[in-house]
C-alpha cells in the first residue's frame, strides 16, 4: 500500500470509527462536579464480550485531557461486571460488589438484563445514590465543551449543530430552525448571531403568534406620527439578526406583510413614505411538521423564501447525556442569579438526577430549566440540593397526565386574545397560568407570552422585592390576601417569598 493510500484509509477508518456506535457510561452526577459529561467508552464489552466497573475502572474523560477512574471513596473496587448476550443485549452483574446499584432508580439485587433498545435511549445506573451514569450506545467521537458554550451539550446532535453554527455564522443567507417547543430553536439562533461579526449588532427576536393584525403594520414596519418615530422590529435589528418565532402561528395579515417585506426588502414606516432597506439577516423557528402547510399559500412561499438553510433540534429526550451538565449549568447559573454572593458548591443528589434521566421531558430544555430553578429556590437553607416531595412525584416517568404535561387542547391563535380576556381569565384562574391557558385554549408558552407583552399583567418573577414586601406587612403575611393584591398567582408568590427569605 503506498503512503497515500494508507493515509487516505487511515483518515476513513478514522472518521468510521468516530461514528461508530459503542456502549459508553457518562458521568450525569459525581460529588466532583468538574466531572459532569465526563466518557468511558466500554471498548472490552464491544471487543471481546466483558467488561467492568469499579471505583478503579473504566477510566472517564471529557474535552480530550486524560482519563481518571471514578475514584469516589464510597463505590467499592469490587466490579460490577457486563457481559454481552444475544440479542444486542448486555447483563449487568452485581452479586460480588459492594456498591448499592440502581436502575433508573430501583435497586438491583443480582443481576439486570439491559435491552437492547434501552442501549438506544440509555440506561440509568445509580451507584451508591452518590455518583449516577447514563449506559449508551454513543459515537467515539469526544465533545470538547466548556462554560462559555452559548449550546451547552455533549450529544453528538448538540456537537453537530455547534459545528454548523460555526459554518453559518460566516454567511447571510436565512436560516429557519425547527424543532419541539424548549428545545432551544431561539439558543440556536442567538447562537450564530453571537458567532457572527455583527454580534455587537442587536439580536431582536419577534414572537409573531402575539402580534394583533390591528397593530401589526406599526410594529413590524414602524411609525412616525405627531413627530415621534417608532422603530419597527426590522429597523430595530438593523445590522444585527432579526428571529422570527413560530411563523405558522402568525395571522395571514402578518404572514402577507413579511411577505411584501421581503419581496421589496424595504419596510416603509406608517405615517411616512420613506422605504427603508432591511439590512438584518433573518432567522426563522417552527415547532410544527412542514408537511402540515398549505401549499402555494402565502405561508408556504414565505417558508420557501426563509429556508435557505433548515436545522432541527432533536428533543431532549433524544440526548439524555446532556441532561447532566445541562442542569449542573442551569443550577450555577440559578444559584448566581438569585444569590449572587453566596457561593455553593452545588452537589446533585443521585436520587434526583435519576430521575431527571428518566423523564420524558415534554417541555424540553426549557423545563428543564424550570426545574432547575425551583430546586435552587427549595434549597435556599440546605446543604446539598433540596427536593420538594410535591417536584419529586411531578419528575416520575410516566406522570404524563402531571402537572408538567405541554397543554394538548391547543385551539386558538395568541393573537385572537385581548389583554381585557386575558386579565379576567387569569383572576377567575386564580392567576394560574396553566389553568388560563386551558381555558382561554392557548399553551402555556403563549400565555405567559401575552403576559410580557401586556402593560400591567404581570407574573410573581417580575415583582420588585419592594412591592413584596410592602403588600406582605399590608396584608400580614397572608398570602391569599396578597395574590388578589398583587394579581399574580399564590404559588408562584410563595415561591418568590420563600427565596427572599420570608417567614411563610
Ligand atoms: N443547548 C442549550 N444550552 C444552554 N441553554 C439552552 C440550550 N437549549 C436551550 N437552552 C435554554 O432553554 C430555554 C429554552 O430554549 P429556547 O427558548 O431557545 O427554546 P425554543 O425551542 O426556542 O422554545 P419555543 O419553541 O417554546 O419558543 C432557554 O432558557 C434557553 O436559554
Amino acid at each position: 500500500m503506498s503512503a497515500t493510500q494508507y493515509t487516505t484509509k487511515h483518515a476513513v477508518d478514522e472518521l468510521v470509527n468516530s461514528y461508530q456506535r459503542v456502549p459508553m457510561l457518562v458521568i450525569a452526577t459525581h460529588p466532583d462536579r468538574t466531572r459532569i459529561g465526563e466518557r468511558a467508552a466500554l471498548m472490552d464489552l464491544h471487543n471481546q464480550g466483558n467488561d467492568y466497573l469499579s471505583r478503579v475502572k473504566p477510566e472517564f474523560a471529557k474535552n480530550g485531557n486524560v482519563g481518571r477512574a471514578l475514584l469516589d471513596e464510597f463505590i467499592s473496587r469490587s466490579p460490577i461486571i457486563f457481559q454481552r448476550e444475544p440479542g444486542g443485549r448486555i447483563r449487568l452483574k452485581a452479586h460480588s460488589t459492594k456498591t448499592t446499584v440502581t436502575i433508573a432508580g430501583r435497586g438491583v439485587q443480582d443481576e439486570y438484563i439491559v435491552q437492547e433498545k434501552e442501549l438506544d435511549n440509555g440506561v440509568v445506573i445509580g451507584l451508591n445514590h452518590r455518583v449516577v451514569l447514563l449506559l449508551k450506545l454513543l459515537p467515539l467521537h469526544d465533545s470538547a465543551v466548556d462554560d462559555n458554550d452559548v449550546l451547552f451539550g455533549i450529544s453528538a446532535d448538540i456537537r453537530a449543530i455547534r459545528h454548523r453554527v460555526e459554518q453559518l455564522a460566516g454567511m447571510t443567507l436565512p436560516v429557519m430552525i425547527r424543532g419541539a417547543a424548549g428545545v432551544g430553536k431561539q439558543q440556536a439562533a442567538y447562537a450564530i448571531h453571537q458567532a457572527s461579526n455583527g454580534k455587537s449588532r442587536p439580536f431582536v427576536s419577534v414572537n409573531l403568534a402575539a402580534i394583533h393584525d390591528a397593530v401589526a403594520e406599526v410594529e413590524l414596519f414602524g411609525s412616525a406620527r405627531n413627530e415621534t418615530r417608532q422603530p419597527g422590529y426590522f429597523e430595530q435589528a438593523n445590522g444585527g439578526t432579526i428571529v422570527l418565532e413560530d411563523i405558522e402561528d402568525a395571522s395571514v395579515s402578518v404572514h402577507r406583510l413579511l411577505y411584501t417585506i421581503l419581496q421589496s426588502q424595504s419596510v416603509v414606516p406608517v405615517g411616512t413614505d420613506e422605504a427603508l432597506p432591511i439590512n438584518c439577516r433573518i432567522m426563522l423557528t417552527s415547532h410544527h411538521d412542514p408537511a402540515g402547510i398549505e401549499e402555494n399559500s402565502i405561508l408556504s412561499m414565505l417558508i420557501e423564501k426563509l429556508s435557505a438553510y433548515q436545522l432541527f433540534i432533536p428533543p431532549l429526550t433524544e440526548r439524555r447525556e446532556d441532561i447532566g451538565l445541562l442542569f449542573d449549568y442551569f443550577v450555577r447559573e440559578q444559584w448566581q442569579k438569585l444569590y449572587s454572593g453566596r457561593v455553593h458548591d452545588v452537589k446533585i443528589p443521585g436520587e434526583l438526577m435519576s430521575q431527571l434521566l428518566t423523564f420524558h421531558w415534554p417541555g424540553n430544555v426549557r423545563q428543564l430549566r424550570n426545574v432547575a430553578r425551583q430546586v435552587v429556590i427549595d434549597s435556599r437553607e440546605q446543604e446539598q440540593l433540596h427536593l420538594d416531595p410535591q417536584l419529586l412525584s411531578m419528575l416520575k416517568p410516566g406522570a404524563a397526565n402531571g402537572h408538567w404535561e405541554e397543554e394538548p387542547g391547543v385551539q386558538r391563535k395568541p393573537n385572537s386574545v385581548s389583554r381585557n380576556e386575558l386579565l379576567e381569565t387569569l383572576r377567575s384562574c386564580r392567576f394560574e397560568l396553566q389553568a388560563t391557558a386551558k381555558k382561554l385554549g392557548i399553551s402555556r408558552a403563549s400565555v405567559y407570552q401575552l403576559i410580557q407583552r401586556f402593560e400591567g399583567v404581570r407574573t410573581a418573577q417580575d415583582l420588585s422585592e419592594d412591592e413584596i414586601k410592602e403588600s406582605y406587612e399590608l396584608n400580614r403575611s397572608d398570602t391569599e390576601r396578597m395574590m388578589w393584591d398583587l394579581q399574580v398567582s399564590q404559588i408562584g408568590l410563595r415561591r418568590r417569598l420563600k427565596s427572599l427569605g420570608y417567614d411563610i
